[in-house]
């Protein structure tokens, strides 16, 4: 077995209704502590490949090994637990729930896992402390803190919601389009913010993009289109 932290291996993945796979990959490796930067063009698979990293879907055919557990053949309730003992998501939309505070929607990870709360005690005094810790660390002032998110920018948005991937130290943390929303320089801000965590952490860094110009700052890039056997079939048919 592979000792790599997200290890993918001949997977071909269809949505239900759909004719074609959306996904055909022979190999996807993620090492611990490695951070890659995932391109394609939109609707080439991205969100899709990052749903099957984190359990919210499986392949019909072959196997997806995160941190060497094998994730194919566990029911959806234990996949669940394990992408929130080990993952951290920043969605696209953040997912942020409106009417809970900054600090109550970055502990809701410690709230549905165990693993994570511990390891967020490890981190600070109390679960306050760790999570204004970390806020402070993203650059959120402790002015904010006790605020609805929906009184937020889309900037401070962001941040919580990379605060709530990140609190805990998950081994793994996805981030799917999270600075399509920003301006360059705070998109630049934004991942300097998240890449340094990350390195401080341990954590492993899926980052999916279609904007180039941040694709030099990662250890690896990978074009989905290059390593997608499924790729350009849906139009070519
Ligand atoms: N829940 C779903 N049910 C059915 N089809 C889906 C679902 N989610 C995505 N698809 C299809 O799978 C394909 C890939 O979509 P996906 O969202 O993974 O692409 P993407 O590269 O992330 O796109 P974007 O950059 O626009 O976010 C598309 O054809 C899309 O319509």
């Amino acid at each position: 077995m592979s000792d790599a932290a997200i290890a993918l291996r001949d997977i071909s993945f269809t949505w239900p209704g759909q004719k074609t796979p959306t996904l055909a990959l022979d190999q996807f490796d993620v090492q611990a502590h490695e951070q890659v930067f995932v391109s394609g063009p939109s609707g080439s698979g991205k969100s899709t490949l990052l749903a099957l990293i984190g359990g919210i879907a499986s392949p019909q055919s072959g196997s997806v090994a995160i941190l060497g557990q094998a994730l194919d053949g566990l029911p959806a309730s234990k996949r669940d637990r394990f992408r929130v003992d080990h993952i951290g998501f920043i969605f696209q939309q953040f997912n942020l729930i409106p009417y809970l505070s900054i600090l109550d929607n970055v502990l809701l990870p410690c709230q549905f896992s165990a693993y994570r709360r511990e390891r967020a005690l490890a981190q600070g005094q109390d679960l306050h402390a760790a999570a204004h810790s970390l806020l402070r660390s993203l650059d959120l002032a402790p002015n904010l803190w006790t605020r609805a998110v929906t009184q937020l920018s889309i900037g401070q948005q962001q941040r919580v919601a990379a605060a709530r991937a990140l609190i805990g130290r998950p081994e793994i943390v996805v981030a799917d389009e999270p600075t399509s929303a920003l301006d360059s320089d705070r998109q630049q801000a934004f991942l300097d913010l998240i890449q340094h965590e990350c390195e401080q952490a341990g954590a492993s860094l899926v980052f999916v993009s279609h904007d180039q110009r941040l694709a030099e700052r990662f250890h690896r890039r990978i074009a989905l289109n290059d390593i997608n056997r499924c790729a350009g079939v849906e139009e070519s048919a």
